[in-house]
């Protein structure tokens, strides 16, 4: 039997299993099976890619990826929101490569990859579909392109991207596995959980751990613990744009803002609210201001460093130089993060908006 019939066989019995307490076991081993069946897919594909013309280098503030079916207009609205010049077709693949353009916008420059249409078997290989799968991984957030009349490419888009390991708009589940020579798997877990203490057991051996300890410390559905073991998985923000407003009427556009109420409805082509998707990017790319203060001096207040939320001293000494964080001795924080005005502070200190920082760095 080949892996693909392998997967069939397995997603059709999930299927037809009813879940209850008594199948719950079964249906917790077969999930398990069938995400250690895709993922071998997944790397098969990538062993044999070449990777030719995706390994786009990353400039900017924070990197942001256009995922759509071929010809919704992402060319176009790339070419509208970026310095980059990419080739617009009124035929299916014309964007063959990934096309990189930097939006400036609010301070911040952001990066805007323009990649070939993700159409359904990309996650197994099909298609350019692996390749845009690795730069859709490596981006900070997804901004979903739809045609106004083609809404039911979403789902489609979503579950390729799941297929693929790429969870949006969730956080990682707090999971911790530590694997051990002996001992057999023990379970402690902070919250209740819907999973009995078997069944954790049962999805580890799925994966060949018979012996760790696992801290859970979410309430954690099947899936999520798999996500937990299988331990490739990455978790990024999304947002929607609904193109060619300037096609539907007002009845079938009604209907698409009821479905997706937080989407853009744009017109690329003829600039219709554009800049409420620069606004979409810009607020879930979730930025801070960092103001940098030479020691002794006055901060540069003009000027803020745009980073993502969550940033460290050491993330900031990265963007600098590529030798600060090797050269760093300590730094001083005033503002929000900081203890008291002033406070020391190492490389793992995390930052918060407008905070002031002085870096003290060998020469
Ligand atoms: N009516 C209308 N047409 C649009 C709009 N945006 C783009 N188009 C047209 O749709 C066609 C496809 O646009 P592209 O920007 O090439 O689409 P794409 O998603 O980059 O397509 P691929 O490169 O094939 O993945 C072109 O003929 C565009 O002129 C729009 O807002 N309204």
């Amino acid at each position: 039997m080949s892996i693909q019939e392998e997967i069939a066989q397995v997603e059709e019995e999930l299927k037809n299993t009813v879940y209850n307490k008594a199948t719950s076991h079964h249906i917790g081993k077969l999930k398990a099976k069938l995400a250690r069946l895709r993922d071998e897919v997944v790397k098969r594909a990538a062993s044999k890619s070449s990777g030719e013309g995706y390994s786009v280098k990353k400039s900017g503030d924070a990197t942001v990826t256009l995922v759509g079916f071929p010809s919704v207009g992402k060319s176009t609205l790339l070419n509208k929101l970026t310095d980059a010049n990419s080739e617009v077709g009124a035929y299916e693949f014309t964007t063959l490569d990934v096309i990189p353009g930097a939006m400036e916008y609010k301070n911040a420059t952001i990066q805007i990859l323009d990649v070939p249409g993700l159409v359904k078997g990309a996650a197994s290989g099909r298609g350019r579909g692996k390749e845009v799968i690795a730069v859709v991984r490596n981006t900070n957030l997804v901004l979903f392109m739809l045609d106004v009349f083609q809404l039911q490419h979403y789902d489609i888009l979503k579950e390729e991207l799941y297929q693929a390991g790429i969870r949006l708009d969730q956080r990682a589940p707090d999971v911790v596995i530590k694997r051990q020579d002996r001992g057999g798997v023990i379970v402690s877990s902070t919250k209740e959980l819907e999973m009995d203490e078997d069944l954790i057991k049962d999805i580890l051996n799925e994966y060949k751990i018979h012996n760790a300890h696992v801290l859970i410390r979410d309430n954690i559905n099947i899936d999520q613990l798999i996500d937990a073991v299988m331990g490739n998985r990455v978790y990024i923000p999304s947002i929607i744009a609904v193109n060619k407003v300037d096609l539907a009427d007002p009845m079938s556009l009604e209907a698409a803002k009821r479905k997706f109420p937080d989407a853009a409805f744009i017109s690329a082509d003829r600039d219709v609210d554009l800049h409420i998707v620069q606004d979409n990017i810009y607020d879930a790319l979730d930025f801070i201001r960092i103001y940098l203060k030479p020691q002794g001096g006055p901060a540069d207040l003009e000027e803020p460093m745009i980073v993502q939320n969550g940033t460290t001293v050491g993330d900031v000494c990265d963007k600098l130089h590529r030798d600060f964080r090797r050269k760093f001795r300590y730094s001083q924080i005033w503002g929000r993060s900081a203890k008291h005005p002033g406070q020391r502070a190492g490389l793992d200190h995390v930052l918060k908006d407008e905070d002031l920082v002085t870096l003290i760095i060998n020469m």
